[in-house]
């Protein structure tokens, strides 16, 4: 037996060498459910002769593939890991539809929406600006896919005039993204599920090709997944998944814990192993997350322990308003890591929602302490960022209207309105792009010659970059090779000139800090391009996907301390963490704007959504392998008015007994200039 299975408990050996079935491990935090699937990898392919390209392992974000992967390297040979899949579902639906493209009446360059686009689709349809409304639309559109009910099924189902409209937008998006050959992030899951019931040749190959499958965080998981999951694995069965019912925080998302409790009936020779002992957190921390978690029913009863110590008591701070907490919890962490002789990315920040995060940023600028935004979104949402991605997307796919338009306009390259809408009417008679619109005779006709040039230079200006950056190579076709991904993007970045436009049209700091955020993308593209050895066209069309959940940090591990959602550290550890904000009305967070919401209205929907939020509350604390420090603020400013606030329920239901410790701020009762006095003193004394 290897070292590592044998550093491993008998029920994560168990779950490790079970090879006569399905398997699913149900446990809770820290209970090394994850390092279970790393072992079984490991295992397959050293000891049971598994070809890594018949092994599919899933996780929930790329940050969790990467890790992964990388655990895997360390007792793997390198040679025998080649065409191991580690990715998320998405990424795994985009490499099924981009081989599997024809059968989804799709062409292999097809263009991924990001949820904003998909929006734009939205409103488009709706024509309403309000933004509450298309979300909300939006949002059921999402549901309606992921249950994999169909437009028909959506009409015959929707009781109010509000669910109707929304039915009705539902078909008609489905075929505006087929016209516009793209596919929204829920696609990525559907399409492939779809096929995979529809197409038997397809599920045949699919299904032989899949010979183990591994996944991660299972309780995440929504119906379609569920689907695809079932078929991929039918004709073995034979799969491990973990999970922790305790901690499925994406319900709001169609995950549906009901996958779990499923898994036994569809499975009847299913094997079900649980694990108690946690290997990540001192007892405080765990009795804690016990005592918190315990009050919500559960599937299958479980207590973790651990051997770890009783460590030091949780921290409770009481803060007089946001921007003390945010100054707070800087100082403290620059204390405790001059204390404990610790390194700065050891610390984590945690928060409900991704807009604290804004005021911890800009504090520790100030304060000097070194930060990343861990799984944040912000990157790949900024306009500069979106700007660029813009013309990558038009370059991979012509057809991509949306990125089209923003491309065109963005700099403005004197194509007004009128012109789009006339180069719009084209496309429509045409049927085509509006990228191929723009040279048919039909444009000139309507545009004029004049108002047209400037839509010509840039589509030729497009089409020569494809041509030279490897498009249309697919049928193994054309003669010359691709040009380097790197000297292209340079071209492109010239073109497009956005520096110029940044200083023309901003005051000089945020262009300069919207630069700085180009410069990271392009750098970052052009390592990644020469690090997997892609083509300009093969890295364009990653990009979509690598926007969705995360920023992909890619290898880099900064000192430096991580701000991240606890929507967000699902899975992750640190030595010591923060969670600010535990407040009632912030977490738990009850409704959209108001403090309570309108599930105030109904009790048990009360309940359930007070359930999810201790998931969270149960998710975070369990991040904790050393300490925990909670943070609540007296007065939160919301708009222009400063909210009272009481501390979060959650802070009582974790029991006094686990050692809890009450600490009154420091700079309670000063103003913000006493306090960055009192700070800068303190900051003096320690050094
Ligand atoms: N048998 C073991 N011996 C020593 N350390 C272990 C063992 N099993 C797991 N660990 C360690 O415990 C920590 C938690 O493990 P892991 O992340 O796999 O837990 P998990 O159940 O996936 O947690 P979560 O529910 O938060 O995702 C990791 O640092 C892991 O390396
Ligand atoms: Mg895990």
């Amino acid at each position: 037996m290897s070292d590592a299975l044998l550093s491993m408990n008998p029920a994560q050996r168990e779950a490790v060498l079970y090879l006569n079935g399905p398997c699913l491990v149900l446990a809770g935090a820290g209970s090394g459910k994850t390092r279970v699937i790393t072992q079984k990898i490991a295992y397959l392919i050293n000891e049971c002769g598994y070809d890594a390209r018949g092994i599919i392992a899933l996780t929930f974000t790329n940050k969790a593939a990467r890790e992964m992967a990388e655990r895997i390297q360390q007792s793997v040979e390198k040679k025998r890991l080649k065409g191991l899949t580690i990715s998320t579902f998405h990424a795994l639906g985009v490499r099924f539809l981009r081989e599997e493209a024809v059968h989804a009446g799709l062409k292999p360059g097809f263009s991924i929406l990001d949820s904003t686009d998909a929006l734009g689709v939205i409103q488009e349809l709706l024509a309403t600006t309000d933004k509450g409304r298309l979300r909300s639309v939006q949002q059921q559109i999402s549901l309606w896919k992921n249950a994999l009910i169909t437009p028909d099924d959506a009409e015959k189902l929707a009781e109010t005039p509000d669910e109707q409209d929304a039915a009705r937008v539902y078909r008609s998006y489905d075929a505006t993204l087929r016209a516009y050959q793209s596919v929204d992030f829920d696609d990525l899951i559907v399409m492939p599920a779809k096929l995979m019931s529809t197409n038997d040749e397809l599920r045949e190959r699919w299904q032989r090709r899949c010979r183990y499958m591994l996944i991660d965080e299972y309780q995440d998981t929504n119906v379609c997944q569920y689907q695809w999951v079932r078929s991929l694995t039918g004709l073995r069965d034979m799969f491990t998944a973990v999970g922790d019912d305790d901690q499925a925080i994406y319900a709001w998302r169609g995950a549906t814990i009901e996958n779990l409790a499923k898994l036994p009936q569809d499975y009847p020779a299913l094997r079900l192993i649980k694990l108690e002992q946690n290997y990540r957190s001192v007892a405080t921390v765990l009795d804690a997350a016990n005592q918190v978690i315990s009050r919500n029913p559960n599937l299958f009863g479980k207590k973790l322990w651990s051997t770890l110590g009783k460590g030091e008591p949780i921290q409770v701070v009481v803060m007089d308003n946001e921007e003390a907490e945010a100054e707070s919890v800087g100082m403290r962490i620059s204390a405790s890591r001059f204390e404990r002789n610790a390194r700065w990315k050891d610390y984590a920040v945690l928060y409900r929602g991704n807009h604290q995060g804004r005021l911890f940023e800009q504090t520790f600028r100030e304060l000097r302490i070194p930060y990343v935004i861990a799984g944040g979104q912000s990157f790949f949402d900024k306009a500069e960022i979106r700007d660029i991605i813009a013309y990558l997307r038009i370059i991979a796919n012509e057809e991509d209207d949306p990125a089209f338009i923003r491309a065109v306009t963005t700099p403005k390259r004197g194509v007004g309105q009128a012109s789009l809408t006339a180069l719009g009417d084209t496309a429509t008679q045409l049927n085509c792009s509006l990228f191929d619109a723009v040279h048919d005779e039909q444009a000139a006709e309507r545009i004029g010659a004049r108002q047209l040039e400037p839509l010509k230079v840039f589509v030729d200006f497009i089409r020569n970059i494809q041509w030279r950056a490897g498009r249309g190579k697919t049928d193994g076709g054309a003669a010359t090779p691709a040009e380097g991904a790197s000297e292209l993007l340079d071209e492109v970045m010239k073109y497009i000139d956005y520096e110029r436009y940044l200083y023309d049209t901003q005051e000089e700091r945020a262009a300069q800090s919207r630069w700085q955020n180009v410069l990271e993308l392009t750098n970052w593209l052009k390592r990644k391009a020469q690090e997997d050895g892609l083509t300009l066209a093969q890295l364009v069309q990653h990009i979509a996907l690598i926007t969705m959940l995360e920023r992909s940090e890619d290898d880099e591990d900064p000192d430096a301390v991580r701000l991240t959602t606890i929507h967000a550290s699902k899975g992750l550890e640190y030595p010591y963490v923060h969670m600010v904000g535990v407040e009632e009305g912030l977490l738990p967070h009850l409704g959209k704007d108001d403090e309570y919401g309108d599930a105030n209205k109904d009790a048990e929907a009360l309940e359930v959504r007070i359930q999810e939020e201790r998931r969270l509350m149960y998710v975070g604390i369990t991040r904790a392998q050393f300490h925990l420090t909670l943070t609540w603020c007296k007065k939160r400013r919301k708009a222009r008015e400063d909210l009272i606030r009481e501390p979060s329920r959650f802070i009582s239901e974790m029991g006094l007994e686990s050692g809890l410790k009450v600490v009154v701020d420091p700079f309670s009762g000063m103003t913000p200039k006493e306090r960055l006095v009192k700070l800068k003193e303190m900051l003096q004394k320690k050094g």
